[in-house]
């Protein structure tokens, strides 16, 4: 009899013999007829439409097991580079927290997250990763998205701001009294703090009765459609506390790949921020004059203008949070630079391993990584480590 031993990072299970097994946990066994049975961190799956649906790889898993899955993913990463380090207990999400999602619809009338190399989509009925309050608009929006009579596929991005719930649809441009007035009518009945269309001209609102906003350490920040948000609460407040602890008191921080501020406004101290998103360093830039905080903003481009050494040098600490592929320029010159602490927030492991021996390559010492698992149920792994001298 085999028997399941780990997680893959596609989700399977890995068997003591070394075979893949679908939708098998740590702790299963296999028969001789290929049958799993259940061991006793196999969760019954809470979803109806688990695994068609694509929001959801990991429903098999009890917590437990989801958890080792997230360490060893990031064990294994930081290996394949020759890396290692103290990797702590991993703070998982509740369900039904996600506060960020986007979905898609279909001409059929589905509306559903998309599977991973497939174009089908699940019509969704239930869904237990996503905040009550974008739940409820999946079936008004599959009443009122036919009424546009789409022809090809839409996106639909659903974020839970200050106001309620921000709402941008992209792939059409609705026109006309009719139109017009089934989008105030749906914006009113489902008190929605805005609703937004994008057919590639960028969003237009069509209804925000108050500005926008989204509140990142104690600081309302205007909030551009579509833009950033880490995927739920809880998943900002464990990235949050673990960036406070590797910057520490380190006077002047810089936070690079700022975003909103989401870091940048939890820290105590004076902040430099720098970030590519125009959109969003505006947004901070207000927020921060506003409440006067002591935050400095740049728009610019880390890819192609990464903070030289010299430029590091003069912070107490540097946090950094780049998108999934990493950051390798600015990771070249923050390996020369003599900063005393990183705090690297990264999305992707892998990038983050990359990046991670660059830095060690320059003298720095990985010293612990805090695993955040936002995307519950999921294969995504998020993570927050602290480098220092
Ligand atoms: C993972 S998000 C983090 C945002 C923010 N730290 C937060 O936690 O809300 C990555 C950010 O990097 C920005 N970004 C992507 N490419 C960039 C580039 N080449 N230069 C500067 N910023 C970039 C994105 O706009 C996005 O805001």
């Amino acid at each position: 009899m085999t028997t399941i031993v780990r997680v893959a990072a596609r989700g399977d299970g890995v068997a003591d013999d070394g075979r893949h097994i679908a939708f098998a946990a740590p702790g299963d066994t296999i028969a001789a007829d290929g049958t799993v049975q259940p061991g006793p961190h196999h969760n019954v799956p809470p979803c109806r439409h688990f695994p068609a649906c694509g929001g959801c790889q990991l429903q098999h898993l009890d917590d437990e097991s989801w958890s080792d899955f997230i360490v060893e993913r990031v064990a294994s990463a930081l290996a394949a580079q020759g890396l290692s380090a103290p990797i702590r207990m991993p703070q998982l999400s509740p369900p039904r927290t996600r506060r960020r999602a986007t979905l898609h619809f279909d001409p059929a009338g589905r509306l559903g997250f998309a599977q991973e190399k497939s174009h089908q989509l699940v019509d969704v009925q239930e869904c237990h990763v996503l905040a009550p309050e974008l739940f409820a608009l999946v079936k008004p929006l599959k009443r009122l998205l036919p009424s546009f009579k789409p022809k090809r596929r839409l996106d639909v991005h659903l974020a839970l701001a200050d106001q309620g719930v921000d709402l941008l649809v992209t792939g059409i441009a609705p026109e006309g009294l009719a139109h017009a007035d089934a989008i105030s009518a749906f914006a009113q009945e489902h008190r929605l703090a805005r609703f937004a269309f994008d057919d590639g001209m960028g969003p237009e609102t069509r209804w925000e009765p108050d500005a926008v906003t989204i509140t990142l350490g104690n600081v309302p920040v205007p909030l551009p459609p579509a833009a950033f948000l880490q995927a739920t609460r809880e998943g900002e407040a464990a990235l949050v506390a673990a960036v406070r602890e590797a910057v520490g008191d380190a006077g002047i921080v810089a936070d690079l790949f700022a975003g909103l501020g989401t870091f940048a406004l939890a820290l105590p101290g004076r902040v430099y921020a720098a970030e590519g998103a125009r959109d969003a360093i505006a947004a901070l830039k207000a927020a921060a004059g506003r409440a006067q905080r002591l935050v400095f903003t740049e728009h610019r481009d880390l890819f192609r203008r990464p903070l030289t050494t010299a430029e590091l040098d003069r912070f107490g600490a540097i946090v950094l949070d780049p998108p999934r592929a990493g950051a390798r320029e600015q990771a070249a010159q923050l390996a020369a630079s003599i900063a005393p602490a990183i705090a690297y927030v990264s999305c992707n492991p892998s990038s983050f391993a990359r990046d991670a021996k660059t830095l060690c390559e320059g003298g720095w010492r990985l010293d612990w990584v805090q695993p955040v698992g936002q995307f519950r149920w999921s294969t995504h792994v998020e993570l927050a480590a602290r480098f220092s001298r």
